[in-house]
């Protein structure tokens, strides 16, 4: 089913929480929707489920009008973080539960039931599970379950709300395999909701990264990556480090600074913000560079080096044991940025020292 989202917008009131979006996805296709705590994800998914009202905007889904249609009349499966089983019933029962409520015309025979519950514990993977109470299974199985209940009206779109998100991160690798096995085998537009960048990039066609009520990006996980759209997206990805720059005939300079591995782009000179992402930057020494190694500590497989320069934000890299051989304090080093994104910027230094920038389209990858 393709969802075409146009211009929705939602108020809880004072707080504008979602802010004229506009969302197409694609028959079948996999969309992760990706941002802070409190960005408006969890409500977009609620609007598609018909949980929530939209104050503006339009919902169509395989060209029909959902704003027309009720929660109940959408079919749609929904997978909440807290695993909503219900308690007294066994997984057999659990799975069979959307089945044996619809209306007398459209509820399948007990032997249809019964075979698609059979189906689901296949598809699963817990066919030796059926007879069990919720309460006896764990995290991961349990999830499985709700996933499953899901499932069983054959949705014609899927929505996942943070579905592992109380899950340890071994079994949270799991389920994201096989959810995108499951994903793949029923064909259903599946959207769902984390705060996990990998989670999103590993699972899903596309991501959209929201940002306060809008859409901040959309795209895969290497154009979102290599190509974040505005400063926002960068920090988001982990590009951390900002440090103000020059540019000129389309590269970045900065004194201390070799940007010679990251391509130019077409950016008018002037001043400008490099976003660099701590795991992302080579050290080369160099008795000439303004940068001092301050500091450094052990973050376990990493090794943490903290450099400061006159003028300069103070620069923390994550480097690994064998690339910081030999690095010191009191030493001084090059960087050498590997990836890093670029937004010309007007700069206002805000009375925080905050800086403001006018997000450009082209920026270094
Ligand atoms: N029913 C409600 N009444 C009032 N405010 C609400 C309601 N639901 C959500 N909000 C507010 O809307 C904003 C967006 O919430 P939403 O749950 O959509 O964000 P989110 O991106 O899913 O965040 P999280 O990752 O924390 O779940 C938040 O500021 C939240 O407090």
């Amino acid at each position: 089913m393709a969802i075409e989202i146009s211009d929705i917008s939602k108020q809880f009131g004072k707080t504008q929480v979602l802010r004229g979006i506009d969302l197409s996805i694609m028959d079948r296709e996999l969309v992760a929707l990706l941002g802070p705590s409190g960005s408006g994800k969890t409500t977009l998914l609620r609007i598609i489920a018909g949980l929530e009202w939209p104050d503006a905007g339009q919902l169509v889904v395989a060209g029909e009008d959902w704003m027309q249609l009720g929660a109940k009349d959408r079919r749609i499966g929904f997978v909440f973080q807290s695993y909503a089983l219900f308690p007294h019933m066994t997984v057999r029962e659990n799975l069979a539960f959307g089945l044996t409520v619809r209306p007398k015309a459209q509820r399948p025979s007990a032997a249809q039931i019964t075979s698609r519950v059979d189906e689901l514990l296949t598809l699963l993977q817990i066919d030796t599970l059926g007879e069990r109470y919720p309460a006896q299974l764990s995290g991961g199985q349990r999830q499985r379950v709700a996933l499953g209940r899901a499932l069983a009206i054959e949705p014609r779109v899927l929505l996942l709300d943070e579905p592992f998100g109380a899950l340890d991160a071994a079994i949270r690798r799991d389920l994201r395999r096989w959810l995108r096995e499951v994903h793949e085998r029923t064909g259903s537009t599946t959207i769902f909701v984390t705060h996990d960048q990998e989670e999103a990039f590993e699972l899903a066609d596309r991501v959209v990264v929201m940002e306060q009520g809008r859409i901040a990006q959309i795209g895969t996980a290497d154009q979102i990556h290599d190509h974040p759209a505005t400063p926002f997206v960068a920090r988001f990805m982990g590009a951390v480090i900002e440090l103000p720059v020059t540019l000129r005939a389309g590269r970045a300079e900065l004194k201390g600074v070799d940007t010679s591995a990251l391509p130019r782009r077409p950016l008018g000179d002037g001043p400008a913000t490099l976003f660099l992402a701590p795991d992302q930057v080579a050290l080369e020494a160099d008795p000439a560079s303004p940068f001092l190694v301050t500091a450094v500590s052990s973050t376990g497989k990493l090794l943490r080096v903290t450099l400061e320069a006159p003028g300069l934000p103070v620069v923390d890299l994550d480097l690994p044991r064998l690339q910081a051989r030999g690095v010191a304090v009191g030493q001084n080093f090059r960087l050498r940025p590997l990836a890093g994104a670029v937004f010309s910027a007007p700069r206002s230094a805000s009375p925080a020292g905050l800086i403001e920038m006018t997000p450009v389209k082209e920026n270094i990858a």
